[in-house]
């Protein structure tokens, strides 16, 4: 595949809830090796479309296309090992277990140790140096020991990101990757995802423009499930469509 060649494409994207278009026609166009953000109002269909492209909705029609593979009505498991990885808006950890545990267990998901995990605790062992790695990366080797419970808003989103990263995506998904945090955590996140955007192609969700600012190559915005506008995030921040479509709903 060529570089910038698409690696995520929508085509004429639906999908309807009772008659009514969440996701209404989406053409999308992520090109390999850039970090895409997916902008909108409240009830704009951002996490619809999500749900849609990681299997978790099944389209009302129209395609989707990874790496030129048609992956519509996948399961998310299917999707999951062609190389797409989510992250949750929701977190979604175990109190009691350690980072360590929850990266053991992420990296063995993938070879299918993870289906009998409490019988083969003691083989998890072979992925601790991978798991310290992963949380290295995510600025929480000295935390492997901890419980998740432990840790701060931040430092659980961070971890989630290493979860994520444990599949070793070609695609990563990040929904509302700063939602909630304050202003130095945020940094941070900017700063962690740059760090593992590298090599990889990233779509995110972000409410915060300082965030799709900093990060986005490609900024797509959304409205009452369609496309509104589309460009780099100086282009579409100055867009008469999307200033309105903003002024005219209410956001967090
Ligand atoms: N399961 C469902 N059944 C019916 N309607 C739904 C369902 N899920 C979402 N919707 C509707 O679809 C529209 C898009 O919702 P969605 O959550 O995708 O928007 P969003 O852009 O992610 O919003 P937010 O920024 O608030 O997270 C909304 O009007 C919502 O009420």
């Amino acid at each position: 595949m060529s570089p910038g060649a698409p690696l995520l494409e929508t085509r004429s994207l639906t999908k309807e809830f009772r008659g009514f278009k969440a996701v209404s026609d989406v053409n999308l166009s992520v090109a390999e090796g850039t970090i895409h953000a997916l902008v909108g109002p409240n009830g704009a269909g951002k996490t619809t479309l999500f749900n849609v492209l990681t299997g978790f909705l099944a389209p009302t029609s129209g395609t989707i296309l990874y790496d030129g593979q048609d992956i519509t009505g996948k399961a998310p498991e299917q999707i999951a090992h062609l190389g797409i990885a989510r992250s949750f808006q929701i977190t979604s950890l175990f109190d009691h277990m350690t980072l360590r545990e929850h990266l053991e267990l992420a990296l063995a998901s993938p070879t299918g140790m993870g289906m009998q995990f409490w019988r083969s605790i003691k083989r998890l062992s072979v992925f601790r140096d991978p798991s310290m790695d992963l949380l290295d990366q995510v600025g929480l080797a000295d935390r492997a020991g901890a419980p998740a419970g432990s840790l701060a808003y931040g430092q659980k989103r961070a971890l989630e990101l290493a979860i994520a990263m444990a599949l070793d995506p070609k695609l990563l998904l990040l929904d509302e990757p700063t939602a909630g945090m304050g202003i130095e955590d945020v940094d941070r996140t900017i700063a962690l995802v740059k760090q593992i955007s590298a090599g990889r192609t990233v779509v995110f969700v972000d409410h915060n423009m300082h965030v799709v600012g900093s990060l986005a190559d490609t900024v797509t915005v959304l409205q009452s499930g369609q496309v509104l506008a589309e460009g780099t995030y100086e282009q579409v921040r100055t867009d008469e469509r999307v200033i309105t479509a903003y002024l005219g709903a209410s956001h967090d």
